[in-house]
C-alpha cells in the first residue's frame, strides 16, 4: 500500500523548510513531490497540515533493561517510549542481567525487539565478561550474533591494558569501542558533581577528572590501535577539549552528549531528589557551556538520551542510595527544540542533524535521511503545540525525570519505521 504524507514541512539541504508530499512504498521513500503539485493514484493519505517531517530520530545510547530488570523497563515498553519520542532506531546497552556478553543474550534482545515490532533496536555487547573488567568477551561471536559495538556502559574499564587489548581486537574487526569514561579511584562514593550543591548538602562530590582522565587515556590508546573510539555521555569541559584536540590531529574519535548535560548544571538541582541523579552527574555551568560549544562545532557528533529507567521505589531511596539515571526518550526533542531552536540559538537543521544524519554517519546506519530510496523511518513533529511534561503519562515504565512540569514545544506526533506507523497521536 502506498502512503502519502501530504503537506509536510521538510528541511532541504540548505536547512530551509519546504512544503512537500512524501510518497512511501514498501517501506521506502519513493518520491518527494513539491507541495504545489498534485499527487495521483491509490494511496493512504496522511494530512500533515504543515507539521515538520524529519528522518526518524536515532538514539545510540539507551537502556532497555531486558533481560533481568523488567520491573524498570522491557524491550517492548522501551521501544514504545522511543516511538512516542520520535525515535526509530535505538542502540541498547549491555548492562542487563545477564549482561549482554554472550551471543545468546544478543539474540534474545534482537528476538524481543522483533516481537515488539516497533523501532529498530541495535544491541551493543559488553567488552568484559559480566562488565567485571577481568576478561574480554568473545568479540567474534558477539559480532556474528549481531552486536554493533562493544561497551561496558555503566562502569569504566579500569585497566588501561584491558582497554588496549579490546581496542586492538575491535580495530581488527572494524568494530567500534564505546566507552563509559569513569576512573573509580577518583569517584569514591560521590552521588553528585563537586560544586555548590554537594557543599551545601554535605555530599561527596564527583570530580571532572574522573571522566576526563579516561577520555585522555583512551584517546592515546585509540591512536595506538587505530580503533574507532566513541565516548559516551560527555559532560565535562576537559573531555570536550581532549576530544577536540584528538580530532584535530586525525585520531578516530567520536562522541555523544545528553540533553540534560546541555540544559542543566549542578546548581540547578532543587533539593535532595534522586530524579536529578545520573551518571555522569550534572556539572558546572562552565561544563554545560563547553558541551554546547562542542556540539555546535562538531566535537560532539551526536545527541543521545542515555534513557535509564528505574522504578519509583528505587528512586525513592534518596540522593545517596538511589541508582543513577533518568529517562529520556519522551522529552529529548521538545526539550532541545524549546531551549535552543525556539529561542533562536540554534538552527533547526543543526538539532535534527545531530539526532539523525550524524549518528547514522558515525555508526554507518542505513537511515537518518529524507531522500528517495531511504527507508521510510519518519517522524512528524508539531512545533506549535505547547504542553507540560507529565511523567505519569510516559509510555516508558520509568517516570524518573527532572523535567516534570516543564512547558515545552515541538512534540513528536507520528512515527513510522520502514513505512509502518508505530506511533500516532493524531488519531
Ligand atoms: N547513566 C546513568 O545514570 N545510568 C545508567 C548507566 C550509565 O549510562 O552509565 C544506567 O544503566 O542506569
Ligand atoms: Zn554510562
Ligand atoms: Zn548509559
Amino acid at each position: 500500500m502506498t502512503v502519502i504524507i501530504r503537506n509536510a514541512s521538510v528541511l532541504n539541504e540548505q536547512g530551509v523548510l519546504e512544503r512537500k508530499h512524501i510518497v512511501v512504498e514498501k517501506g521506502v521513500i519513493t518520491a518527494l513531490i513539491d507541495g504545489n503539485q498534485e499527487t495521483a493514484g491509490e494511496a493512504e493519505i496522511i494530512e500533515a497540515e504543515g507539521k515538520l517531517l524529519i528522518p526518524g530520530l536515532i538514539d545510540m545510547h539507551v537502556h532497555l533493561r531486558e533481560p533481568g530488570f523488567e520491573h524498570k523497563e522491557t524491550i517492548e515498553t522501551g521501544s514504545r517510549s522511543a516511538a512516542k519520542g520520535g525515535f526509530t532506531t535505538i542502540a541498547c546497552m549491555p548492562n542487563t542481567r545477564p549482561v549482554t556478553d554472550s551471543a545468546e543474550v544478543v539474540q534474545l534482545v534482537k528476538e524481543k525487539a522483533r516481537e515488539a515490532g516497533l523501532v529498530k533496536v541495535l544491541p551493543y555487547a559488553a567488552i568484559t565478561v559480566g562488565e567485571l573488567g577481568r576478561e574480554l568477551t568473545d568479540f567474534t561471536a558477539l559480532k556474528e550474533a549481531g552486536a554493533i559495538g562493544f561497551t561496558d556502559d555503566g562502569v569504566g574499564v579500569q585497566s588501561a591494558q584491558m582497554m588496549k587489548d579490546a581496542m586492538k581486537i575491535a580495530a581488527g574487526m572494524d568494530m567500534p569501542i564505546i566507552a563509559h569514561c569513569e576512573d573509580n579511584s577518583l569517584v569514591v562514593g560521590g552521588c553528585v558533581a563537586e560544586g555548590t550543591f554537594a557543599d551545601k548538602h554535605g555530599l561527596i562530590g564527583i570530580p571532572n577528572e574522573s571522566e576526563a582522565i579516561h577520555v585522555g587515556r583512551d584517546i592515546l590508546l585509540a591512536e595506538a590501535t587505530g580503533v574507532h573510539y566513541h565516548v559516551c555521555h560527555v559532560s565535562t569541559e576537559q573531555s570536550v577539549r581532549l576530544i577536540r584536540q584528538a580530532k584535530e590531529i586525525g585520531i578516530k574519535v567520536t562522541a555523544e552528549v545528553c540533553p540534560h548535560h546541555l540544559l542543566l548544571a549542578e546548581e540547578d538541582i532543587p533539593g535532595l531528589d534522586a530524579n536529578w541523579k545520573m551518571n555522569p552527574p550534572l556539572r558546572s555551568r562552565r561544563d554545560v557551556e563547553a558541551c554546547i560549544a562542542g556540539l555546535l562545532d562538531g566535537t560532539l557528533d551526536m545527541i543521545v538520551t542515555d534513557h535509564a529507567p528505574h522504578s519509583e521505589e528505587e528512586k525513592a531511596k534518596g540522593m545517596e542510595l538511589a541508582p543513577f539515571g533518568i529517562v529520556g526518550f519522551e522529552t529529548a526533542f521538545p526539550l532541545l527544540y524549546t531551549a535552543f531552536v525556539a529561542t533562536g540559538k540554534w538552527d533547526l537543521s543543526l538539532l535534527v542533524q545531530r539526532m539523525t544524519a550524524d549518528p547514522a554517519r558515525v555508526f554507518r546506519l542505513n537511515t537518518g535521511s529524507l531522500t528517495v530510496g531511504a527507508p521510510a523511518d519518519l517522524t512528524l513533529i508539531d512545533l506549535e503545540q505547547e504542553k507540560e511534561v507529565d511523567p505519569a503519562a510516559f509510555a516508558s515504565k520509568g517516570h524518573n525525570t527532572p523535567f516534570g512540569g516543564w512547558k515545552l514545544k515541538g512534540w513528536p506526533v507520528m512515527t513510522w519505521v520502514d513505512g509502518k506507523n508505530v506511533w500516532n497521536e493524531l488519531k
